[in-house]
């Protein structure tokens, strides 16, 4: 018998809690199909850990913007090879160790041009900026440099990503729309790399001796030797643009706007980051990966702004099999939709959740499943380390030379595609007087 607590729970109502308990499952029809929500860390571990009975559950619709030949549609052979392949580069202190300089270079040139603005500047849309060319310098290193190409890419994906958790109406008009046409731009302007990288190659015009993530795909044969299709390369690259500036930015922003709004954890914050400065040698140059690994306060920071965000809200599976998960039977078929917010926002698991503070990391270890903002299991995030290592490079310089001043400190939020300031945070940046040269 198939049974479960109401939607009704979902909205604390009460009447439901007695009865039931906390199950931490929900029944409701979200995108044209049934679903079952999971919310605790009781019920969503489980599922993001079993491949063996459950599959990717995104809508088609968002299946459909991201690409069938990325990993939201490949077989699980398939995701397993391109994931070691692709993972491999942007994971690890070593591999990072190569683009930070290129990462730092970019982030004090964008804030010292920020801070000349005369009028206030969308903080979120210049951040998008910040991640959006670094993103492209790992993955399409030829292609990365400032110009029209990468303005016209970052505004096409911004139109992508409202679309993807969007109605699936496919009307002009529509973000959903507008989302299938910034696909459709975006793979073209691949399509063209890929042809003129493929077209050198043959005549042997290759000059530059630095390789990028396409290369490497374009390189790639399994064990019969075929190598990669076009499109295949594509949605890969496609996803992975994508992902690899949308959450780091947010979260960037975010971390940023706390701080800012809580001047006593700004205040321990920004200790940490000039002890660091005055303890750098005159022979040292910049900002190393082996400081970052010392800045413990600001690891806590980065960690409860993840968690206070949520910046995935939620991500699907859907049922290979009929699946017992905490004493109900979740059909074949089914979708499953875990809410990560529920999970990190969770009283039981942290003591008033809402409030962000980073000091709670000092004694909190948080049980199995409680922290997850990066996912786990197979689907694991590629791009938790690159995240971390970015944040904390903004937050270094941010720290250390600069003061935001919102236009408007109680702008609304937005939680779709991801949870934002309605006015993408109009802010004007004050540079702060030296401590000591920092570049
Ligand atoms: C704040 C930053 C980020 C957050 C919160 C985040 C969160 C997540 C989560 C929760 C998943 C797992 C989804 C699932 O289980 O279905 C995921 C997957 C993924 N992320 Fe991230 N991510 C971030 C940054 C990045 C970056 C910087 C990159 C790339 C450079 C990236 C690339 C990916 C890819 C390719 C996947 C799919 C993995 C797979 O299916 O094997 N992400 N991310």
């Amino acid at each position: 018998m198939f049974e479960l607590d109401l939607t009704i729970c979902m909205f604390s109502c009460g009447f439901c809690k007695p009865r039931f308990g906390r199950t931490g499952i929900y029944k409701a029809y979200l995108f044209g199909s049934p679903t079952i929500i999971v919310t605790t860390p009781e019920t969503c571990r489980p599922i993001l850990m079993d491949d063996a009975q459950f599959k990717q559950g995104w809508p088609k619709s968002t299946s459909l913007l991201m690409g069938r030949k990325s990993f939201l549609g490949l077989s699980e052979e398939e995701h397993k090879r391109l994931r070691r392949l692709t993972a491999a580069p942007i994971s690890g202190q070593k591999a990072l160790s190569m683009y930070h300089e290129f990462m730092k270079d970019v982030i004090v040139s964008s804030l010292d041009e920020l801070s000349k603005a005369e009028k206030p500047v969308e903080l979120l849309t210049e951040i998008r900026k910040i991640t959006f060319q670094i993103i492209m310098h790992i993955f399409l290193s030829c292609e990365s440099n400032p110009g029209p190409l990468i303005e016209t890419m970052e505004k096409e994906y911004a139109n992508l990503n409202c679309g993807l958790r969007a109605m699936a109406i496919n009307l002009p008009g529509f973000a959903y729309y507008k989302a299938l046409q910034a696909r459709k731009n975006l793979v073209k302007i691949l399509e063209d790399v890929i042809d003129g990288r493929k077209a050198r190659k043959e005549n042997n015009m290759i000059v530059e001796d630095k390789t990028d993530m396409v290369d490497l795909l374009m390189d790639v044969e399994d064990e019969n030797g075929h190598k990669l299709e076009n499109e295949q390369i594509i949605d890969v690259i496609l996803m992975y643009l994508n992902a690899g500036h949308e959450s780091t930015a947010h979260a960037t922003l975010w971390a940023t706007l706390f701080l800012h709004e809580n001047p006593h954890y700004l205040q321990k914050a920004k200790a940490e980051q000039e002890e660091i400065l005055l303890k750098r040698t005159a022979i040292e140059e910049g900002l190393s990966i082996k400081e970052i690994k010392k800045m413990e306060y600001l690891s806590k920071v980065i960690d409860e702004t993840l968690r206070v965000v949520n910046i995935s809200l939620f991500t699907c599976r859907e049922a290979i099999t009929d699946v017992s998960i905490g004493g109900y039977t979740i059909p074949k078929g089914w979708k499953v939709l875990i809410w990560f917010r529920g999970i990190h926002l969770d009283p039981q698991c942290y003591h008033n959740p809402n409030d962000f503070n980073p000091s709670r990391w000092n004694e909190c270890k948080p049980k199995k499943g409680s922290f997850i903002p990066f996912g786990t299991g197979s689907r694991l995030c590629p791009g938790s380390d690159l995240t971390k290592l970015e944040l904390s490079t903004f937050l270094h310089y941010f720290l250390l030379n600069y003061e935001v001043e919102r236009v408007n400190p109680s702008s609304s939020i937005r939680y779709l595609p991801h949870t934002r300031p309605k006015d993408n945070c109009l802010a004007k940046l004050h540079k702060l007087p030296q401590l000591k040269d920092n570049n």
